[in-house]
């Protein structure tokens, strides 16, 4: 099955996972309080306004996962002060689904005391908390859905979304709080004190 994008709400732990047909020349890249989907050296050019971007960040003790441009306004509304509900739902709502040939979502999750998935449709906007590990896709699977996700770490959530049993892997990114009851993660240079990352760019 070929989901496309799709992020996991641990509630602790996240990932988010590029899965994708028509740009799979791309890879996670850590920067410093970010992590960007760029594409790889090899990448034929194109001017698609929607496979590079900033697909996770933390503000905080708050991180943010997501598909696209969302992600650094939902970061700039969280430094803010909006509860993270909100400012999911307003950034969704704004930016509004992609303007491709699929009317691709935009989804995105939030990591923290209280954690957050939420995906903006053509048909809707759904914006909930996260109690147990719960998935969100772009295609199939685009209503928020209870998910079996047995990782310990950052490394195991990226390994563990990159391998799923869905169509067109190209990379993933997993992130843990450091306060969760799991804290045998390996620092690495896009570590926040509150949380820790990991990429799985399948080499
Ligand atoms: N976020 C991404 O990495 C991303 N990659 C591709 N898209 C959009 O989704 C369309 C379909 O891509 P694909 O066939 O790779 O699933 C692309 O034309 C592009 O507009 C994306 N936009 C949203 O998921």
């Amino acid at each position: 099955m070929y989901i496309g994008r799709f992020i996991v709400i641990g509630p602790e732990i996240g990932a988010y996972r590029v899965s994708s047909r028509s740009f799979p020349n791309r890879k996670a890249v850590a920067r410093d309080d970010a992590v960007t989907i760029a594409p790889t050296e090899d990448a034929p050019e194109t001017d698609n306004p929607y496979i590079s971007y900033n697909c996770a960040r933390t503000v905080g003790d708050t991180a943010v996962i997501g598909n696209g441009s969302q992600v650094d306004p939902i970061a700039e509304k969280l430094e803010l002060g909006y509860p993270a509900r909100d400012a999911l739902a307003e950034t969704l709502l704004a930016l509004d689904y992609e303007k491709d040939d699929y009317d691709t979502p935009r989804i995105a999750g939030t990591i923290g005391e209280e954690s957050y998935i939420g995906i903006v449709r053509r048909d809707a906007l759904l914006v909930e908390r996260v109690t147990e590990s719960t998935l969100v896709a772009t295609y199939e699977k685009d209503t928020p859905e209870s998910f079996a996700f047995r990782v310990e770490n950052a490394e195991e959530a990226a390994d563990a979304a990159y391998g799923l049993d869905f169509e067109h892997p190209v990379c993933a990114v997993g992130v843990t709080r450091n306060d969760a009851k799991t804290d045998d993660t390996k620092m690495d240079d896009t570590d926040s004190n509150a949380f820790s990352f990991a990429i799985e760019n399948g080499n």
